[in-house]
């Protein structure tokens, strides 16, 4: 089990949701990585500045799950295509799920008509000054001319007012429309931690977590994105471009409307076609930039393999060249994105200088020249005005281009994560629940017989490649029992634990549990009645009490003692600078595999399980460690239903049954003695292990000079 025990045991252990999420969160947030990142270069300062946010952010953040997710209502199914249409109203039921969402956009609504109509008024009252004034100085000098003057004057205050109200509008629209979008997009990062987290081992094992994390990571911010883009970008464009449009047709003639109008046609159909060509770039760029994320992290988290095996060089070159591969097809993005800009610029100068100069020559308005003449000086304020208009319009279409992009690669990064949520899990949920008093209360001293019964009927397992792993296995556990499972490496031992406990589940036959069959109990209420001791116990990057405590997150701080106490890990936590405070780094680096071994037992005894499982929980162990260990689980085992699987026959010589497997099989079955006495695989096993025993001893005697 060796390969997949980490993913085995935070998959199994986790009890509720809540937990999961926290987990989750752990697993995948930024901190977390850059912290981790910034431990393995020893850069403490900022650390322990991450440590400190961390330690906020995460206690903030379960205070708002518990009381947020109560008010919000049901999130809606994720849609089955990427484009607008159907993306943006999920996004809007995501939003709306949400209590007080509806009065909010109303409000960002209000502000918004109010920033556009005022920002409309600013150039219009500019051009009354403009008109006021120029009557002033056709004029004579008199009071006829100052009462033209001061008219211009307070138009130009109007001007300034409506501005600066405009520019407050924009700002309370802002404010009123941020927490719209961050909550859409916090309760859909929700949804897909929870989800990957509840989808079965075999997405996990075949998926990358650094990958899977920017997916996550990009999916989630795209969310905000489509709000902006969408709702206060290109609605209130074309609203604003409609309004100008009627305005530039009272002021001068419908030929200044065309140009402008055909100015706004080329500008969208070259942003549409050149953002195309530039996000099919920038997908690619995605692709390699999660696959070297994925091999980063990969390398990082297994940095202790690669530098024992001196592959730091093979690992950088790989590295490198996904690297490079990410560069250029980030580049490629880079150079469309400069020609669309580009082209955006292009278009506009040309279209704004012709619809001026209509306006100026007065295309359209009809009359001779000498009438143009006339009324030239009239056309003065007009044409200040058309200027501020266009302007006003040419702004948000700039925006327009980079928020049509931004779009574009938002919906590409929201397609992988809906890929993600509607990914369903092959192991599917059961409906009912076991008893819950049953469990044993590890507070109390006496106990009595609580284990579980745990039966295989005929059941046959491959793991998808058309190889069996096991076949047609009958095996029945009685409660309080304690079987050893050996066997050759490969004869399927981990994979029957795995099936019992529905991390994958049997491709034919039936696994009782409790006398329920697997299938249709809930998985909560299944891995909640087991504790799993893997042979890698993975840490949390946390303290050493959070990790202990995982085994029952609600348990009081003396029952956490005790069960330090269980598992023989009091002179570990007194010779750690922070006692159960210490941080153990990541994947508890600080800790040796031995104190890891008693973490987990602690975790499990913690957790008072009906059923213990060990898997090969001693194997890296010497053999001083691996009594101590044993001791540990053993006194957990009393009571209950146990499951040792080990290669060592030493570990599971005092079990009450030792079932022996080969390739797939059950061959053999009964008491250590019994089986010495059969003479069979478990003879021959027995015989090379004394001998191998007895040759590392005489090894050692030589090394010594006893003998
Ligand atoms: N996720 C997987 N996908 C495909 N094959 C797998 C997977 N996990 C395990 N196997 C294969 O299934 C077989 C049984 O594996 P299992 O881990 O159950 O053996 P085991 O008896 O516990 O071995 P060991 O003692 O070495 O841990 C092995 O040949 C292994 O390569």
């Amino acid at each position: 089990m060796t390969r997949n025990s980490s993913a085995t045991a935070s998959f199994l252990s986790s009890n509720t949701n809540k937990t999961v999420a926290g987990a989750c969160v752990q697993r995948y947030a930024r901190p977390s990585a850059r912290a981790a990142a910034a431990a393995s270069y020893g850069i403490s300062d900022s650390m322990e500045e991450e440590q400190k946010i961390e330690k906020n952010s995460s206690s903030k953040s379960s205070y708002f799950n518990e009381n947020d997710t109560e008010d919000d209502g049901p999130i809606p199914m994720p849609p089955k295509g990427s484009d607008l249409r159907t993306v943006l109203p999920y996004l809007l039921k995501v939003a709306f799920s949400r209590k007080g969402t509806k009065l909010r956009l109303a409000f960002a609504v209000i502000f918004l008509v109010a920033q556009k109509a005022f920002g409309l008024a600013v150039p219009v009252y500019f051009k009354f000054a403009i008109d006021h004034l120029t009557r002033a100085a056709q004029l004579p000098v008199g009071p006829e001319a100052l009462q033209a003057a001061n008219m211009a004057a307070m138009m130009l205050c109007f001007s300034g007012v409506f501005k600066a109200v405009s520019g407050i509008a924009t700002e309370l629209r802002v404010v009123s429309f941020t927490p719209v979008a961050q909550a859409a997009g916090r309760r859909v990062a929700l949804e897909v931690f929870n989800h990957v987290l509840n989808l079965d081992m075999q997405f996990h094992l075949q998926r990358r977590t650094g990958a899977l994390q920017r997916i996550i990571d990009r999916g989630t911010r795209s969310v905000s994105m489509v709000f902006r883009a969408v709702i206060f970008t290109f609605i209130p464009t074309f609203v604003e471009l409609a309004l100008v449009s009627a305005l530039l047709w009272k002021a001068f003639s419908w030929h200044v409307v065309a140009v402008v109008l055909s100015t706004f046609c080329c500008y969208v159909w070259w942003t549409m076609h050149m953002t195309g060509v530039s996000a099919s770039k920038r997908k690619l760029a995605n692709t390699m930039d999660g696959l070297s994320t994925g091999k980063a992290v990969d390398a990082l988290l297994n940095y202790e393999t690669v530098s024992n095996f001196g592959n730091v060089n093979l690992e950088s070159k790989q590295y490198d060249s996904l690297l490079r591969g990410y560069h250029e097809a980030a580049l490629g993005s880079e150079r469309a994105s400069s020609l669309l800009n580009a082209g955006q610029a292009v278009f506009l100068s040309f279209g704004m200088t012709a619809a001026l100069s209509c306006a100026a020559l007065g295309v359209g308005a009809g009359g001779n020249a000498s009438q143009i003449g006339a009324n030239l000086a009239n056309r003065v304020g007009d044409l200040v005005m058309a200027n501020g208009l266009l302007l006003q319009v040419w702004a948000p279409l700039n925006f327009l281009g980079f928020f049509y992009r931004e779009l574009r690669q938002s919906l590409v990064d929201m397609e992988a994560m809906f890929e993600v949520l509607s990914t369903t899990s092959n192991v599917k949920d059961g409906t009912l629940e076991l008893p819950k008093n049953k469990n044993i209360d590890a507070t109390t001293t006496t106990r009595s017989n609580n284990g579980a019964s745990i039966s295989f009927k005929d059941v046959s397992f491959e793991y998808g490649n058309g190889r069996k792993i096991l076949r047609n296995v009958n095996l029945e556990i009685s409660p309080g029992e304690s079987i050893g499972i050996v066997g050759p490496s490969g004869s399927g031992k981990s994979t029957l634990l795995r099936i019992a406990l529905r991390a994958y589940d049997a491709t034919s036959g039936d696994v009782f549990f409790d006398g329920y069959n697997v299938k249709d109990l809930q998985m909560k209420s299944l891995r909640s009645a087991v504790a799993v001791v893997p042979q890698d116990a993975v840490l949390f990057n946390d303290t050493l009490e959070h990790n202990v405590r995982y085994g029952r997150p609600n348990a009081s701080d003396e029952e956490v003692e005790r069960a330090c106490h269980a598992a023989k890990l009091e002179k570990t936590i007194g010779d750690l600078p922070d006692g159960l405070k210490t941080k153990v780094g990541e994947r508890g680096v600080m800790l040796s595999g031995g104190e890891k071994q008693r973490v987990a037992i602690a975790r499990a005894f913690l957790k008072s399980p009906r059923v213990l499982v060990a898997d090969e929980a001693t194997s890296a162990l010497d053999t001083a460690t691996e009594s101590q260990i044993l001791e540990s689980l053993e006194e957990i085992a009393r009571d209950r239903t146990s499951v040792f699987v080990a290669h060592r026959l030493s570990t599971v010589m005092k079990c009450s049954r030792i079932i022996v497997m080969r390739d797939g099989e059950i061959v053999e079955q009964g008491r250590h003695d019994e089986l010495v006495d059969l003479n069979g695989l478990y003879a021959k096993m027995w015989l090379a292990q004394q001998a191998e025993e007895l040759s590392v001893k005489l090894e050692k005697e030589v090394e010594l000079g006893v003998v």
